[in-house]
């Protein structure tokens, strides 16, 4: 495998055309199949370091390149895609987040790279739809990811995955909370969302990661850390507040998250803690800023200010694992809610 291309992997059935000349040499990360290749590529003007881009920049990755590449002060990263529409598709929503991770890598690839640490991709775990009755493999995709995540946070690296609907969100809890790094810690989950995400249904929807993983935390006999910004009042019903209020999440309405309320809100939540696994919904930001998600905002949290909290999330020393969710690139309008993801994944990096 070069380094400019890296694989994709399916969580169900073996591609028919998974040809010998499209897999990678051998299943390093743990992963069963893989079935494509999606290649990394932009301008070149090059091959000085003062020329690098992303594209230039990303290579495949394997635990032991990875913790390799860890000189004890920068993490390196690990970028992992969850190509799912089928939370999206149980929600009732618009379906097309399943190519949110390829138009992710593609908004990243061009961009110039200013980063002091090492960055892997990890490929996609990919769920494909189910059947209308609500049948699909995607509880196997979560679970299939979460493997994966696991073994690259305990390489020493900070992860980012890349959604998908936010049914991603379980997907990176499952990952975060079998890692050996999460143990023992106080840790909390940060949603940048202009939703609850507490859905009480009979399956996983990527209106219930939430919920999922505050009775998961439950079960283990902790309570969920949830804090969510950004939250629309009319977006969601008086039942998830009211469901929200029981599990003593905190959260910031959007009409109130200025930079000054969100970095407050941010610090709070912060200081009581050991570790933090943050998810930015994109449907967070203004519907002009992000057009490419299945419900966009009538409201939104201003870009600047989500930025602002990344920086200040990721300067904290306490971040573990982010990702990114909702990017419809069917629905997006020039790249627009790309772009801001991929400036979004730089900043989480930088
Ligand atoms: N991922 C969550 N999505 C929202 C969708 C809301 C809507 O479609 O209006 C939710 O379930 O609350
Ligand atoms: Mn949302
Ligand atoms: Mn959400």
């Amino acid at each position: 495998m070069s380094d400019s291309t890296l694989p994709t992997v399916a969580a169900d059935t073996e591609a028919p055309d998974a040809s010998p000349e499209t897999r990678a040499p051998e299943n390093r990360a743990g992963l069963t199949r893989e079935v494509a290749f999606t290649p990394w590529s932009g301008r070149h003007d090059g091959d000085a370091p003062g020329h690098r881009r992303w594209w230039q920049a990303v290579r495949p990755f394997t635990p032991e390149a990875t913790a390799a590449a860890y000189d004890g002060a920068q993490r390196p990263a690990v970028l992992l895609g969850f190509a799912s529409d089928e939370g999206v598709r149980r929600n009732k929503g618009r379906i097309g987040a399943a190519h949110g991770p390829a138009a992710i890598r593609s908004a990243l690839s061009p961009l110039a790279f200013h980063l002091d640490r090492h960055v892997f991709d990890a490929g996609d775990v990919a769920v494909p739809l189910g059947t209308p009755d609500g049948h699909g493999p995607l509880e196997e995709g979560q679970e299939r990811f979460g493997t994966v995540l696991a073994s690259a946070i305990d390489a020493g690296a900070l992860t980012v995955g890349l959604g998908g609907g936010h049914e991603t969100a379980y997907a990176s809890y499952l990952g975060v909370i079998s890692s050996d790094r999460a143990g023992g810690s106080r840790l909390g989950v940060l949603n940048l969302d202009a939703h609850f995400d507490l859905r009480d249904e009979p399956r996983a929807t990527s209106g219930t990661p939430f919920l999922q993983m505050a009775r998961a935390e439950a079960a283990e006999g902790r309570a969920l850390q949830y804090a969510a910004l950004g939250i629309s009042r009319p977006g969601n019903t008086r039942a998830l507040f009211d469901r929200a209020d029981e599990l003593g999440a905190r959260y910031l309405l959007d009409e109130y998250t200025t930079r000054a309320t969100a970095e407050s809100f941010v610090e709070d939540f912060l200081a009581d803690l050991d570790a933090v696994y943050l998810t930015i919904d994109l449907d967070v930001l203004p519907a002009d800023t992000a057009p490419g998600v299945s419900a966009p905002a009538s409201l939104g949290v201003p870009l600047e200010v989500i930025v602002a909290v990344v920086r200040r999330v990721a300067a904290s020393g306490k971040l573990l694992h982010a990702d990114i969710a909702e990017l419809n690139p069917s629905l997006d309008v020039d790249g627009r809610t790309a772009r801001v993801a991929a400036r979004l994944v730089d900043t989480i990096l930088g």
